[in-house]
């Protein structure tokens, strides 16, 4: 597995050793040693999830609050997505700042986000599947979002024309008026 570091320190990019041959492929996807062993500290994944969009839907920007905070483990497994992190730590140096990568099926790379961040993506191809694990439950009430096209974050997201997105996502808040993180 080799170990991308992007703009936001805490934010890593996970590209896994594929083995290749007449069958096929194999990869681990997830060893709990080694992500910890990267991390620098124990992560505790309770939850996996599974999405499926159509091409031109964006999900997000989604966080949830303490205490059900949850850092993310994010990869793609059919399609590909432009998946975006937000630093959403009030007292981080990088408070409001961004990080997007292309995670496809072929390319196999997973985005980690820890707690703080929040998450969300566009669907790039006519179909996407996402899988990622949680490190806490679904909480409903915790639940937050912020409006993907805030003014003060500018995520470049890829031009695509119109996004289909959830009645929710179109009317959450912005960063700046959005519940406080930390
Ligand atoms: C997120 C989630 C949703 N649900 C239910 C609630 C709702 O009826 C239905 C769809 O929920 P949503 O519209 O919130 O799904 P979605 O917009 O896909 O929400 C997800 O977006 C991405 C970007 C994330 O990072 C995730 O953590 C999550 O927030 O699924 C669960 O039962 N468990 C869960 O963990």
């Amino acid at each position: 597995m080799n170990v991308i570091k992007t703009k936001i320190p805490e934010v890593l990019i996970f590209e896994p050793k594929i083995f290749g041959d007449e069958r096929g492929f194999f990869f681990e996807s997830f060893s709990q040693k080694y992500f910890n062993d990267i991390i620098g500290y124990p992560v505790n994944f309770v939850q996996d999830n599974h999405s499926q969009s159509s091409k031109g839907v964006l999900r997000g920007l989604h966080y949830q609050l303490p205490p059900y905070a949850q850092g993310k483990l994010v990869r793609c497994v059919v399609g590909e997505v432009f998946d975006v992190a937000v630093d959403i730590r009030r007292s981080s140096p990088t408070f409001g700042q961004w990080v997007g990568v292309n995670l496809s099926a072929e390319n196999k790379k997973q985005l980690w986000l820890p707690e703080g961040f929040a998450h969300g993506f566009l669907t790039l191809s006519e179909t996407a599947e996402l899988l990622y694990k949680t490190t806490n439950y679904y909480a409903p009430q915790y639940d937050r979002g912020i409006i993907w096209n805030d003014e003060t974050i500018k995520i470049e997201w890829p031009q695509l024309g119109d996004f289909i997105m959830s009645n929710k996502d179109l009317i959450q808040p912005l960063l700046n008026e959005s519940d406080d993180f930390l």
